[in-house]
């Protein structure tokens, strides 16, 4: 696993983005030759967001070859609400840029067959040739998209009900009131994310030191289920400094001796 560490989001979402720009440039996607991209919601990705619609605004990068598959979404939370996934990513993304609706996927919520909507998105995952780089972030309870607490670490997409810690940490998007956060979601499991052939994880603020610390330090444990990336063959973890601080003085300096390694990831997306 790399473990990236940058000064502050700020940063982490200008560096994160260079990195899916450098690698949608060397695969370099056209007809018959899609890019696909497993994307995150929540707070620490919209700045990634906002440089990756500079870039398109820019010409250094289009999105019309792009397939994507969102993580997550609320279980019965109507599409338009501005706290659905569906709301998010068409606001703070694929409007502004040059994707092709019929291929930015987002779990649907409100399907009448939760069950069979969740073999569905698995199924065009695999149509699609399986996802390429799938970016995520994480709960402070080190969950990744809605895998909680004591999720299967090779799970599929599925139907999951949030732990308490979750829908604490989201009834800020609700008005601060935990009785108006969905109990249910959709979720793409741990298993689905393993698959993709490289895996980002951005983490950002001090709420979130202890899940990196439990990720990078200790066991595999689906306690924490970010820490099932310790096993994947191609995971970074970008973070900033407020994320290491429960980290050892001795991982840390070791991972910012590689800066210079990690930096090369981005040497063209300058
Ligand atoms: N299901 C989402 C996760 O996919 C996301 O990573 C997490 C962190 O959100 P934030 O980035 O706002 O801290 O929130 C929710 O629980």
């Amino acid at each position: 696993m790399r473990l990236i560490i940058l000064e502050d989001a700020s940063v982490v979402a200008d560096w994160a983005a260079r990195f899916v720009l450098q690698r949608i440039t060397e695969f370099a996607p056209g007809p018959g030759r899609r890019f696909v991209l497993g994307l995150p919601t929540g707070g620490t990705p919209l700045g990634m967001y906002r440089r990756l619609i500079d870039f398109y605004k820019e010409g250094r990068v289009s999105f019309k070859y792009v397939t994507t598959f969102n993580m997550d979404e609320y279980v019965g939370l109507p599409r338009d609400h501005p706290e659905s996934y569906h709301y998010y990513m068409w606001n703070e993304f694929f409007k502004h840029i040059d994707i092709d609706p019929a291929h930015a996927h987002v779990l649907d919520g409100n399907a009448p067959n939760l069950v069979a909507e969740c073999k569905r998105f698995e199924d065009l995952i695999a149509e699609a040739g399986g996802v390429r780089l799938f970016i995520g972030g994480i709960g402070p309870d080190g969950h990744i998209a809605f895998n909680e607490p004591g999720s299967s670490l090779v799970s599929r997409t599925r139907v999951k009900t949030l732990a308490y810690d979750t829908l604490e940490a989201n009834k800020r998007f609700f008005g601060n009131d935990i009785s108006k956060v969905p109990r249910q979601a959709l979720t793409v499991g741990v298993g689905t994310v393993m698959d993709a052939k490289e895996v980002m994880i951005l983490i950002t603020g001090v709420h979130k030191a202890l899940a990196l610390a439990k990720a990078v330090e200790e066991g595999v444990n689906h306690m924490w289920t970010v820490s099932a990336f310790q096993q994947h063959a191609q995971a970074l973890f970008v973070c900033d400094e407020d994320a290491t601080l429960e980290l050892r003085v001795k991982t840390v300096k070791y991972f910012k001796s590689l800066m210079g390694e990690h930096n090369k990831l981005i040497a063209d997306a300058r």
